[in-house]
């Protein structure tokens, strides 16, 4: 896991430069597109770049981390609409090109069974973005999920719904239930690329990147992956124990490596 401690208004532009530079050499790649405040600075910057002629969507795939069960269509807060309006009405996907979980399923099994499938059958994620839950959840996965957990439905931890209530307009609105990609469905992506930022995420960022490969902190198993990287700014790197070496690691890094 490469973790890179910089300032907050640095981190949209680093992971959009991941982003980039894999659209570069795979203009059809599958992104994992996340939600939450954590991606949106990546979405702005990727907006940016694409408003300059620096990067096209045109052939890319998306498919998003995780979807509430029974917002309706065009609610504002269902995810799918959130990755309309905070990406695609700025950048060139192709109709259709982007996928998500179906939170309105009634054969909720089978629906996530069939997302699975779509991800398998577009060849699986090449660059997943992340954020992490104060809690250490990733995606909707909460403490206590499976490491290697599939696509399926989750309960919300009262922790979650209240973090995430100042997205609705009252904290009742939170619904108590979620579809999310796996635990061992996201370990598959090729690159995971997590931001966090805020002293609220550094227990959090303690956890998963310093402590014990556990269910208790779902985003530890980033440490099984063999391409982490990890972008936070000082406030949420407060708790790192070795974050003088993790400095001292990324200042040396040649340019060319890239994340
Ligand atoms: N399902 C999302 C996660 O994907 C996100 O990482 C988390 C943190 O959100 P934020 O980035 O707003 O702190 O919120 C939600 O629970």
């Amino acid at each position: 896991m490469e973790i890179v401690i910089v300032p907050a208004e640095r981190i949209g532009d680093l992971a959009a430069g991941a982003v980039v530079a894999l659209l570069a050499r795979k203009p059809d790649a599958v992104l994992g597109l996340a939600t939450g405040s954590s991606p949106l600075s990546t979405y702005a910057a990727l907006a940016e770049r694409h408003r300059r002629g620096e990067v096209s969507f045109a052939r890319a795939r998306g498919f998003l981390l995780d979807e509430y069960v029974g917002l309706a269509a065009g609610h504002p807060e269902r995810y799918r609409e959130v990755v309309r309006r905070e990406l695609e009405d700025s950048v060139d996907f192709a109709a259709d090109a982007v996928q998500g979980p179906d939170g309105l399923a009634t054969d909720v099994p089978a629906a996530c069974a069939d997302y699975e499938a779509r991800i398998a059958a577009e060849g699986g994620v090449d660059l997943q973005l992340l954020g992490i839950g104060t809690d250490g959840h990733i995606g909707f996965n909460e403490p206590g999920s499976s490491l290697a957990s599939r696509t399926r439905i989750k309960t919300l931890t009262p922790q979650t719904r209240a973090d995430n209530a100042r997205f609705f307009a009252s904290p009742d609105e939170v619904p108590h239930h979620v579809l999310t990609q796996g635990l061992g469905t996201i370990r598959e992506a090729r690159h995971l690329v997590l931001v966090a930022t805020g002293a609220a995420k550094a227990e959090a960022v303690h956890a998963m990147a310093e402590g014990p490969v556990s269910a208790f902190c779902p985003a530890s198993v980033l440490q099984l992956h063999p391409h982490a990287t990890v972008l936070v700014d000082e406030a949420a790197a407060g708790r790192l124990v070795l974050a003088d070496y993790y400095r001292h690691t990324y200042a040396g890094k040649p340019e060319w490596q890239g994340l």
